[in-house]
C-alpha cells in the first residue's frame, strides 16, 4: 500500500477519457492489473486508459529522451496494456500541464516524450471543440508526427466481423490502425468484441480498427474498436489514421503535391480538426476537459508493487 495519498484526476478529449495520475518521481507501481481496476467503470474510477504524468528522467522509457523533454505521457489502455501513443489522451495530458502551471500558452510548441518518441502539443485556447467539454479550456494542438502507410504484404489488410468483411488500410501513427471505409458506420454492428483482422502477421500485437464513412468534401466520420479498450467514443491518433487514409482515398498526398490537407473528422464524442502538411507532419486539434480531482484511498490502491 502507497505510504501516502494519491492524488489522480479524471479528463477527456470528445469523451474518450482518462484517470490521471500525477507521478513526477515515478514512485507508484502499476501493474497491469491495478490500471484496470483503475480504469473499471463501476469498481473503480472509470476510463478508456490512464495517463500517468512522470519525468521523463524518472522512467526507464523516457531517459533517452531526457534531453528533449521534461515529461512524459506513461500511457495505459484499460486493459492495462501499454500502448505507443494516444492523441486524445496527449491533450488532455497538455491540460493537467497547463492546470498544475507547468506549462503556459505563452510556451508555444511544447515537447512531450511518449512511448512513439516526441510529440508536441500546444495550448491554443481556440475553442474547436465540440460544445459538450463545458467551455473549459478551449482547445489543445498536436503535432502527431507523419503517418506510416507500410507498402507491400501489410498494405492492404481485411476486417472480418461474423459473415461480414471489409478490405481496409493499414496506417501506423505510431500506435497501429486498421482503417475500413464504410457506406454507413452502422454497418460495423455493435462492436462488442474486437474484429478481426487479416494478415493477423500485419499486426504482431493487435491493432486498432477505424470505420470510416465520408460526409462531404475535407469531411469524415467514423467510430473505432480500440486495441485494449473496446469501442471508445473517439481516438485521437485514429482520427488521424482516417484523415490520412481518406485524403489518400480521395487522391490526396501532399508529400507528392505539396500542399496540406485538412479534414474535419467527427467522432461520436465531437469533432476534431486534423491537416496533414507537404513534410508528412499530421496536426491535430481538438478539446481537452479536466473534469475532477480526487484523492485514491491508499486500502483500496493496495500494496505498493
Ligand atoms: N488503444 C490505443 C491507444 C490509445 C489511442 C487513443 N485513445 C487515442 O486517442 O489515440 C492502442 O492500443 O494503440
Amino acid at each position: 500500500m502507497p505510504s501516502r495519498p494519491v492524488p489522480f484526476l479524471k479528463g477527456h478529449g470528445t469523451e474518450n477519457d482518462f484517470v490521471i495520475l500525477p507521478d513526477p518521481l515515478g514512485g507508484l507501481r502499476l501493474s497491469a492489473a491495478t490500471v484496470a481496476r483503475l480504469c473499471d467503470r463501476r469498481a473503480g474510477l472509470g476510463g478508456d486508459g490512464l495517463l500517468r504524468v512522470v519525468r521523463c528522467d524518472a522512467i526507464p522509457e523516457g531517459r533517452a529522451l531526457a534531453g528533449r523533454a521534461e515529461w512524459f505521457m506513461d500511457y495505459r489502455n484499460a486493459d492495462g496494456s501499454l500502448a505507443e501513443m494516444c492523441g486524445n489522451g496527449i491533450r488532455v495530458f497538455a491540460r493537467y500541464l497547463e492546470r498544475a502551471a507547468l506549462i503556459r500558452p505563452e510556451d508555444g510548441e511544447v515537447p512531450i516524450g511518449t512511448r512513439a518518441g516526441i510529440r508536441h502539443v500546444r495550448l491554443t485556447g481556440t475553442g474547436s471543440g465540440d460544445g459538450a467539454d463545458g467551455g473549459d479550456g478551449g482547445a489543445v494542438t498536436v503535432a502527431m508526427g507523419a503517418a506510416r502507410l507500410p507498402s507491400g504484404p501489410g498494405e492492404s489488410v481485411t476486417v472480418t466481423i461474423g459473415d461480414r468483411r471489409w478490405p481496409a488500410r493499414h496506417v501506423d501513427m505510431g500506435n497501429p490502425h486498421a482503417v475500413a471505409f464504410v457506406a454507413d458506420l452502422a454497418e460495423a454492428g455493435p462492436l462488442l468484441e474486437p474484429p478481426a483482422v487479416t494478415p493477423a502477421a500485419a499486426y504482431p500485437h493487435g491493432t486498432n480498427v477505424e470505420f470510416v464513412t465520408r460526409r462531404g468534401p475535407g469531411h469524415i466520420a467514423l467510430r473505432v474498436h480500440e486495441r485494449g479498450s473496446g469501442e471508445t467514443r473517439s481516438c485521437g491518433t485514429g482520427a488521424c489514421a482516417a484523415m490520412v487514409a481518406a485524403a489518400r482515398r480521395d487522391g490526396r498526398d501532399p508529400a507528392a503535391d505539396g500542399t496540406s490537407v485538412h479534414y474535419t473528422v467527427d467522432v461520436p464524442g465531437g469533432r476534431l480538426e486534423i491537416s496533414e502538411h507537404p513534410d508528412g507532419a499530421v496536426e491535430m486539434t481538438g478539446p481537452a476537459v479536466i473534469v475532477a480531482e480526487g484523492i485514491l484511498d491508499p486500502a483500496w490502491l493496495g500494496p505498493a508493487e
